[in-house]
């Protein structure tokens, strides 16, 4: 079993209770309350700007060059959709555009400042495998609602659209390739950090939804 197939085995109770979150249901269903999406958008706006320079950041850390190829166009990916986010979703959802400076909320903090120390301080594998749950939660909830949906006229219809296509899904797939040949390559200590950032991560990303639906500010 690959490394990634065990990492995602290990948060399956965690997946499990994010596709039960009121957040997550009241999506797929269309029945989110608009300020809550609105806080995450602003919030995802944020948080999208770092993340696309920690990929950049850890692109430019390997010494393969396919893989900085790769992790520099995943960099500029997460910019381009917190662009489409300003010029679509912020008028269609009725967003401040102040929204570049708005706080990061605590939770938006933590995941923000932990993927960057984490790209900065610890051994590379770790940094790529803490980014890793952001690739793959995001798809795997974006074809949750795809397959299970019934409200064709969601107006979260554009949201689900970007994390559920096959082009997304080519880029974790590459991103876990790369991961899973990092962690064939290391030592047993390296891959139970790598672990322990996963799962790091992956509980962030329930905390990033949670926080939404409850707005959670300082
Ligand atoms: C918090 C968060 N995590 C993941 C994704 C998907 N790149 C996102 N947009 N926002």
């Amino acid at each position: 079993m690959t490394w990634t197939d065990q990492a995602w085995q290990h948060i399956q109770p965690l997946y499990s209770n994010i596709l039960a979150m009121p957040f997550i249901e009241q999506l797929k269903n269309g029945t989110l309350p608009l300020d809550k999406f609105q806080f995450y958008m602003q919030q995802d706006a944020r948080y999208l700007e770092h993340y696309g320079r920690v990929l950049a950041y850890l692109g430019s850390k390997t010494g393969d060059n396919d893989q900085a190829l790769d992790f520099f166009d995943f960099g500029k990916n997460a910019l381009i959709v917190e662009r489409a986010l300003h010029e679509s979703y912020f008028s269609q959802f009725g967003i401040h555009e102040d929204s570049d400076t708005a706080d990061l909320e605590p939770i938006c903090h933590h995941y923000v400042h932990f993927l960057k120390s984490t790209a900065a301080f610890d051994p590379l594998e770790v940094a790529m495998a803490a980014v890793l749950p952001c690739f793959v939660i995001y798809k795997e909830v974006g074809d949750y609602i795809i397959a299970t949906q019934t409200n064709q006229a969601n107006p979260y219809k554009n949201w689900i659209d970007t994390y559920s296509g096959p082009e997304f899904a080519i880029g974790v797939q590459k991103a876990e390739n790369y991961v899973n040949a990092m962690a064939e390559n290391t030592t047993e200590a390296i891959r139970a950090q790598m672990l322990e950032a996963y799962v790091k991560a992956s509980r962030m990303e329930f905390k990033f939804w949670e926080a939404a639906y409850n707005k959670t500010a300082w």
